[in-house]
C-alpha cells in the first residue's frame, strides 16, 4: 500500500516546529500516522535561534543558526523545507510535491471549532483574526501562503488552538460587559493551546488507563506563551487565556493579566497604532507593549526561562522576582481549578518547554500547592524519563493525594492524528 506524507507545522511565538508523518490512505481512520522526522527552530525571540533535527529515533543534529539567515517564522520555514527535502535519509519527502496535507496550527480561529481546509475565503477570515493573536496568526498565514505557492498539490488545513475550549460554560466564557457589544464584536473568552490540551488529555488518559471522558486534570502548558486549563470529563471547563493569548499567565514577552486600566497610566499613546502594524494587521501601542515588551524580557532582559531559573538560584534579584511571579500566578490558577473540580483531580500536568524542562519551576509550584495534596519525588522531578510521553513525578504515599505528571506535549502529532481521522473530508477536491 502506498503511503502519503503529512507536514505538520506549528508556529509558536518563539519557535517553528515541523514534523513529517506518513499514513496509509486506506488504513482505518482510527490509526495513527507514523512519525518520520521532526525539525525545530527554537529561540526566535532570543537569537541566535537553534536548529534541532531528529529522524526516526535518531537525533541528527543541534546547531545555532546565523541570525542573518533565520530570524522570523517565514525564514525559519524556508530553511526547514529546504533542509527536509535535501535530506537523503528522508526519501518520502524529496520534493515539496510529495506533501499531501500541510497541517497548520492557527492560534486564533474565532468561532471555528474544528479543522478546515484553507481556501481563499477561510484565508481572509483568518487574516481578519490576526489582530487578536498578534504574535501568531500572521506568521502562520505567511507559511500557509508559502506552502500554497511552492506546493500547489498540497491540501492546506488549519487546526485551531481555541477549538478545544468550545465547551467552556457560559459563565466562564462571558465577560461582564455590555452584552450587545460583546455579541456584536464576538468579545468572549476563547482560550488557546488547545491542540496541546487535546494531546495531553488523550496521552494522560492512556497513561492512567482511564477513559478520556472520565478524566479530570489541571493542565499547565508553560512555553513562551503560558496557560492553565481546567479539564473535567475530558473537556475544557476553564482556561487562563481569554479573547487573546495575552490574558492569564505572564510569558516570554507578554504581561499576562494586569488591571486593564494600567496601560493608560503606562503610556499616553495606548490607543495609537504601533509602527509594527502591517497591512491587514492593526496593533495599538497598548497591545505592542503588553504582548511584545513585557513578561520575562522586560523583567530580566531575556526570554530564556531556563537561564532565568538558573540565575534566580544564583541570587540574581531580577530573575528571582520573575521566577517568583510565575510561581505565584500559576499557583492561583491551580487553586482555582482545584475548587472548580471539587477536589476530584486525577493529576496536575506540566507541559510546554518550561513545564517539560523546568524541574526547578515544577518543584516550586508543587511546594506552593502541597496543602491540596500534591507532592513531587525530587529524583524523578530532576530526571523525568526523556523517552516517555507521560512521566509520573509525584511522591509515592506520604502527603501525596494526587498525581503530578510531566507530558511531552506534541501539537504537530495532534494535528496529524486529527487530519488522518478525517482525511477524506479535508482533502482538496481533485
Ligand atoms: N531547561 C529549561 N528550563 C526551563 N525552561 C526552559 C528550559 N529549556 C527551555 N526552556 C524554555 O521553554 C520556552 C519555550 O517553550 P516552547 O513550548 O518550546 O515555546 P513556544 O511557545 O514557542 O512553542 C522558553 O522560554 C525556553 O526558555
Ligand atoms: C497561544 C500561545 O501563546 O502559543 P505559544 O505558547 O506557542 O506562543
Ligand atoms: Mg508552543
Amino acid at each position: 500500500m502506498p503511503s502519503n506524507v503529512i507536514l505538520s507545522i506549528n508556529a509558536g511565538s518563539s519557535s517553528l516546529k515541523v514534523s513529517v508523518f506518513s499514513y496509509h490512505p486506506h488504513a482505518p481512520s482510527s490509526s495513527h500516522p507514523t512519525p518520520l522526522a521532526t525539525i525545530q527552530v527554537t529561540g526566535l525571540t532570543a537569537p541566535p535561534a537553534t536548529l534541532r533535527y531528529d529522524r526516526g529515533d535518531h537525533h541528527i543534529k543541534s546547531q545555532p543558526l546565523p541570525e542573518t539567515d533565520v530570524n522570523s517564522q517565514e525564514t525559519a520555514y524556508e530553511y526547514i523545507i529546504h533542509h527536509l527535502t535535501s535530506d537523503a535519509g528522508l526519501p518520502e519527502l524529496s520534493h515539496p510535491d510529495d506533501i499531501e496535507f500541510a497541517c497548520h496550527r492557527v492560534v486564533h480561529g474565532g468561532d471555528y471549532d474544528k479543522p478546515v481546509r484553507i481556501d481563499r475565503d477561510t484565508f481572509h477570515r483568518l487574516e481578519e483574526l490576526s489582530d487578536l493573536a498578534p504574535l501568531h496568526n500572521a506568521g502562520a498565514l505567511t507559511i500557509v501562503k508559502a506552502v500554497h505557492d511552492k506546493c500547489p498539490q498540497a491540501s492546506n488545513i488549519a487546526f485551531f488552538d481555541n477549538a478545544f475550549h468550545h465547551t467552556l460554560p457560559e459563565a466562564a466564557r462571558t465577560y461582564a460587559i455590555d452584552q450587545k457589544v460583546a455579541k456584536r464584536n464576538k468579545l468572549r473568552k476563547y482560550g488557546f493551546h488547545g491542540l496541546s490540551y487535546a494531546f495531553i488529555t488523550r496521552s494522560v488518559a492512556a497513561h492512567l488507563a482511564v477513559p478520556a471522558a472520565e478524566l479530570n486534570l489541571i493542565a499547565l502548558h508553560l512555553g513562551s506563551g503560558a496557560s492553565a486549563c481546567c479539564i473535567k470529563g475530558g473537556t475544557s471547563i476553564d482556561t487562563s487565556m481569554g479573547l487573546t493569548p495575552l490574558d492569564g499567565l505572564p510569558g516570554a514577552t507578554r504581561s499576562g493579566s494586569v488591571d486593564p486600566s494600567l496601560i493608560f497610566h503606562f503610556t499616553h499613546d495606548a490607543g495609537k497604532l504601533s509602527p509594527s502594524s502591517a497591512k491587514g494587521m492593526h496593533i495599538t501601542e497598548a497591545e505592542e507593549i503588553l504582548n511584545k515588551k513585557s513578561g520575562w524580557q522586560a523583567l530580566t532582559g531575556t526570554t530564556d526561562f531556563g537561564a532565568i531559573s538558573a540565575k534566580a538560584e544564583q541570587g540574581d534579584a531580577a530573575c528571582r522576582l520573575a521566577f517568583d511571579i510565575f510561581v505565584d500566578r500559576i499557583t492561583d490558577f491551580v487553586a482555582a481549578y482545584y475548587v472548580k473540580l471539587g477536589g476530584k483531580v486525577d493529576a496536575l500536568v506540566f507541559a510546554g518547554g518550561i513545564g517539560e524542562k523546568g524541574a526547578q519551576l515544577r518543584r516550586a509550584v508543587v511546594e506552593k500547592v502541597a496543602c491540596l495534596g500534591f507532592a513531587v519525588d525530587q529524583g524523578r522531578n530532576e530526571r523525568p524519563d526523556g523517552e516517555a510521553v507521560v512521566t509520573d513525578i509525584g511522591e509515592e504515599g506520604g502527603s501525596s493525594k494526587h498525581r503530578v505528571l510531566v507530558c511531552q506535549t506534541d501539537e504537530q502529532a495532534e494535528m496529524a492524528r486529527e487530519c488522518v481521522q478525517d482525511a477524506d473530508g479535508l482533502r482538496r477536491p481533485a
